[in-house]
């Protein structure tokens, strides 16, 4: 049997069936997720299969030619090649390769998605060592451009990706997920109030916060991208009251990434030279680029750069407004560049962060030594030993100038919690947004 006769097992939508109703042969997948010990065990089949059927078995794929699973419409955790039933612990024995991750990504056919799916299948980001299960989360909307993407991650034949699902049900895609990178989320349109986007996308956030919380790991690590990343994050882990509230991030590394790039600039050195950048706050206009902590080649920033009107005022700006700029030249939101920052946030949690060195997260704020309202989720400096987890960073420095803006942003993120009020279980919405309050990539 070919590849190409195998591919095109597709299924549109599945549903949850408790297992006594199903007369489905476990896949080596479905034992795995028996052996989890689900509290109530439960086997999934699709609905509307477009799949064809023959005999099923489990083998290596060391020395197997794929076969198909035995009857399809028992087979739905996948899409097309990555249907191949396959003994991975065989391989791991020979190979020494880790257990399989599954990682979800929301937003799967959009434009980061098109960019991070990839790195994450080739092994640059977990590990070339660790196996990986993609699950692709998508919407009725999206649905084909979901099997499009399934389809060029399959012609990829990356040697660690094991399998790709695609859903448009969080419950089911969330199910045992270690990461879920939430990237899906509604644009802000020309004239909708940011108080209305926060409310859209604050549902999706909120429902995606319920479905973590009833079937992904309870030591999932969150990622929020899709805006405004701080407050989703929060409406997400407060929907998630099983998962600890410290696994859940806003995506400010890109922010980080792109003030280190105008230091570097400016000094006139590669942007390796520079270290210990924080982006404090809100990943909007409000957000605070730290020079006064960060170094070059191990020096304080201002003893390098000795211009402080183009600290405080202009780096600071460009930080803030480079999303809008950019939209400006390319016509539509970094996409690229926001990938490399996803990875790279990732990197900075499952390898231990370089001595002296620290990045930059949105996280919860819970007993924060910077006198930081409680209770938001804000970006602060952030400091790894690699195992999925994080410290805060206690020897920075907030002078007069940091502390004011950092008022300001903090100001900013309240005023978007008391706005989601309605999603966070927290009584009546009341908005009272700032006027000036806006996502990076607007103008
Ligand atoms: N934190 C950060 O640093 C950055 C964050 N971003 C944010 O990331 C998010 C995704 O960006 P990008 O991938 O470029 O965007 P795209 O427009 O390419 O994709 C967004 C995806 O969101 C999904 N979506 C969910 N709900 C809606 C809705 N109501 N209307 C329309 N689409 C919806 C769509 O997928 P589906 O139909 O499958 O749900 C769509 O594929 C945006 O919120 C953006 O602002 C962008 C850059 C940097
Ligand atoms: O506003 C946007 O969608 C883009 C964005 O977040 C950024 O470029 O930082």
């Amino acid at each position: 049997m070919s590849l190409a006769e195998f591919s095109p097992c597709s299924y549109s939508r599945y549903q949850t069936l408790p297992s006594n109703l199903s007369s489905a042969p476990l896949t080596a997948f479905h034992v795995h997720a028996f052996k989890r010990g689900r509290s109530k065990l439960q086997v999934r089949r699709p609905l509307n299969i477009t799949c064809s059927v023959a005999p099923s078995q489990v083998q290596s794929p060391a020395t197997a030619v794929p076969v198909r699973p035995a009857d399809a419409a028992n087979k739905q955790e996948c899409y097309g090649v990555f249907c191949t039933t396959y003994d991975l612990k065989a391989e791991e024995k020979t190979k020494t390769w880790k257990s399989l991750i599954r990682v979800v990504v929301s937003g799967a056919a959009g434009m980061i998605s098109n960019h991070l799916l990839f790195k994450l299948a080739s092994g640059e980001v977990f590990g070339q060592d660790q196996p990986i299960a993609l699950r692709l989360l998508g919407s009725e909307r999206s649905y084909q451009a979901l099997e499009g993407v399934a389809m060029e991650l399959e012609d990829s034949l990356y040697p660690l990706l094991r399998e790709v699902s695609i859903g448009v049900n969080p419950y089911d895609v969330f199910e045992d997920a270690e990461w879920a990178l939430l990237i899906g989320a509604k644009p802000r349109g020309p004239g909708m109030e940011r108080a209305a986007l926060l409310d859209i996308n604050g549902q999706i956030f909120a429902e995606q916060g319920k479905a973590l919380n009833a079937v992904a790991s309870r030591s999932v690590k969150v990622i929020v991208v899709g805006n405004p990343c701080n407050t989703n994050a929060l409406i997400c882990l407060k929907n998630a009251p099983n998962i600890p509230a410290k696994n859940f991030h806003a995506l400010t590394r890109l922010d980080e990434n792109r003030a280190k790039c105008q230091l570097a600039l400016k000094a006139g050195v590669f942007y390796d030279k520079v270290s210990n950048v924080t982006i404090w706050g809100n990943h909007s206009t409000t957000q605070v680029p730290d020079f006064v902590n960060a170094k070059i080649n191990g020096v304080p920033v201002k003893k390098v750069i000795n211009d402080t009107k183009w600290l405080e005022q202009e780096f600071t700006e460009r930080v803030q407004k480079r999303g809008g700029v950019l939209i400006q030249k390319w016509g539509r939101s970094s996409a690229a560049s926001t990938a490399v920052s996803i990875v790279d946030g990732i990197r900075s949690l499952v390898t231990p962060t370089p001595e002296g060195d620290w990045f930059s997260s949105g996280v919860y704020t819970n007993g924060n030594p910077y006198g930081i309202e409680e209770d938001i989720v804000f970006s602060m400096p952030c400091r790894s030993k690699g195992d999925g987890d994080y410290e805060l960073v206690k020897e920075v420095v907030i002078d007069d100038f940091l502390r004011e803006r950092i008022k300001k942003t903090e100001a900013e993120l309240i005023a978007e919690k008391r706005c989601v009020a309605h999603l966070t279980g927290e009584g009546n919405a009341f908005c009272d947004l700032p006027e000036d309050t806006m996502l990076p990539g607007e103008q």
